[in-house]
């Protein structure tokens, strides 16, 4: 017999969390399921951890910049230990979700574990976990959240050797010597990083002909060059042809013929949902999509919502909980906008840290808009000069010229991320480029690169495709 309540959330991460809690606190009756720990990937094994370890390299990066700027440090001697200290006992506790269980039930939502599955509309069964053979028929309907795991690349021999994901970077509990880097983009680049800053040799392998493909170009380039200089070897529109492990060391074949060696391997070449084994086919949806289909409201099929990554619309904890607050409004009745992702903001925590917002010119040049830009380059900008070490960096602005507003911007620089924000406020209110430009920005900030990229923008006005 299956138990009656208002609604079943599956999986729950900063999304499927979310949505439970929220929807608890409003006196639904609802349960929760989770298959490994609540909470999701991103405080035991992404973002939360993986930024401890940032802010613990950066903190190294900053010392080494002292000679020249503020005196002399004797010798910065990295050690991975606190670090992997921090992740165990403040971030993850020691990969323990009973603070965030708790969290739940504090709201009034029921915790079941196991692993979740439609058996029809508005239908669950539980395997596994404490919760094995319980079966829910939802009220109001299923809230599907099960979030992304790594999309490992048919790169023979990959298969039979144990590489690391996302999972064993930030549960390490030292520095390798050597790491091997498949994959050029955020995962890659910001762990690659930090660990090259506790001195492990590193090789980044992207089969694109640049570093974070999907943003600006100038922002691949910017980062190539401070990688490089930082001592990183990177090896871009390389395609991998085959990996081995031989004693301790993974050798990975580049398809040129060259050999790359090292003590580990990460795999960061993206991720992707995981619809098979959720039940969609008893809903009459495909269970082989690449992601969960969704409308405006979040919905996929009557009864059956869905939120975070497994919707496909940028993996990312801020999208996982704005989805959520979409579809909480759906189940709740309330009213409020669709989901619009025109402004959806990311950032790439390396140093410097990439912001960005809405289209890359590219992008915005697919859609058929007349494209205009305009470029700065923060150690051009009194802040960046007085900044000196560690001021690379850049805004470019991309606007449809038609309309005269920003629909895309890059924000790459110390603080890259925060600076990005007002350029989000810009191109989600459609703010038009000529009251931007006669704002004032307060001397000397980082963000007055935009009003200098502004300056260029404008001055590509007169030129003839106006580019
Ligand atoms: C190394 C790394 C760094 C990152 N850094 C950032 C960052 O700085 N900023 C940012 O915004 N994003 C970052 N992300 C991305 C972020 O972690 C994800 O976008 C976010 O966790 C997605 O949330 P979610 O709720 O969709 O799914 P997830 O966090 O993936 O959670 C899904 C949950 O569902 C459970 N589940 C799956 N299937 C079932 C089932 N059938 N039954 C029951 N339970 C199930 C899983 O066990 C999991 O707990 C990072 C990711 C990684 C890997
Ligand atoms: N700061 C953040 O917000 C943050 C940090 C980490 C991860 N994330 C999220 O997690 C997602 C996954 O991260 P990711 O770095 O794995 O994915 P990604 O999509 O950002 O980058 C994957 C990279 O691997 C490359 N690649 C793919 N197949 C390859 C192959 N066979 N050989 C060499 N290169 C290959 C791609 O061209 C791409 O550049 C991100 O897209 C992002 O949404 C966010």
């Amino acid at each position: 017999m299956a138990e009656q309540v208002d609604v079943v959330v599956i999986g729950l991460g900063p999304g499927g969390e979310h949505v439970a809690g929220r929807l608890a606190d409003a006196g639904l009756s609802v349960v929760g399921v989770e298959a490994e720990l609540v909470g999701g990937e991103c405080p035991y094994w992404g973002c939360v951890p993986s930024k401890m370890m940032i802010r613990a390299g950066n903190l190294l990066a900053e010392a080494r910049r002292v000679p020249g700027m503020a005196g002399s440090t004797g010798q910065v001697v990295p050690d991975w230990a606190p670090v992997a200290a921090r992740i165990r006992d403040e971030a993850t506790d020691d990969w323990n979700d009973q603070v965030a269980a708790d969290r739940l039930t504090g709201k009034g939502g029921r915790l079941v574990r196991g692993r979740g599955r439609l058996t029809g509309p508005r239908r669950v069964a539980v395997e596994g976990g404490t919760g094995d053979g319980s079966r829910f028929e939802a009220r109001l309907g299923v809230v599907l959240a099960t979030g992304s795991r790594p999309q490992i690349p048919p790169v023979p021999g990959l298969a039979d050797v144990p590489y690391w994901t996302n999972r064993d970077a930030v549960s390490a509990k030292e520095a390798p010597r050597s790491l091997l880097v498949l994959g050029g983009g955020a995962i890659g680049l910001e762990v690659a990083q930090v660990y090259a800053r506790f001195g492990t040799h590193i090789t980044i392998v992207e089969a694109m002909d640049r570093l974070v493909p999907g943003e600006e170009p100038e922002a691949g380039a910017l980062l190539a060059e401070v990688l490089g200089r930082e001592g990183l070897v990177l090896r871009t529109g390389a395609r991998a042809a085959g990996v081995r492990h031989e004693g301790d060391r993974f050798v990975l074949a580049l398809e040129d013929g060259t050999e790359l060696t090292g003590d580990q391997l990460l795999v960061a070449t993206g991720r992707r949902a995981d619809l098979a084994g959720l039940g969609l086919e008893s809903v009459g949806l495909d269970p082989g999509g690449r992601a969960l289909a969704v409308d405006g409201r979040m919905q996929a099929a009557p009864g059956l919502w869905g939120v975070g990554d497994v919707t496909g619309h940028g993996a990312f904890t801020h999208v996982a909980m704005y989805e959520a607050e979409v579809a909480i409004r759906a189940i709740l009745g309330e009213p409020g906008p669709h989901a619009d992702y025109r402004a959806l903001p990311r950032v790439t925590f390396t140093d410097p840290e990439i912001g960005a917002v809405g289209l890359t010119e590219h992008q915005a040049r697919e859609k058929g808009l007349r494209v205009r830009t305009g470029l700065s380059r923060v150690p051009s900008s009194a802040r960046g000069w007085i900044h000196k070490a560690g001021n690379d960096g850049l805004v470019k602005l991309v606007e449809d010229a038609d309309r005269g507003v920003l629909v895309g911007a890059t924000t790459a620089g110390p603080m890259g991320g925060e600076v990005m924000y007002g350029l989000a406020v810009a191109v989600q209110a459609e703010v038009p480029v000529e009251t931007l430009r006669h704002m004032i920005f307060a001397y000397p900030t980082f963000h007055r690169g935009i009003e200098d990229a502004l300056a260029d923008l404008h001055a590509r006005e007169s030129m003839p495709d106006g580019a």
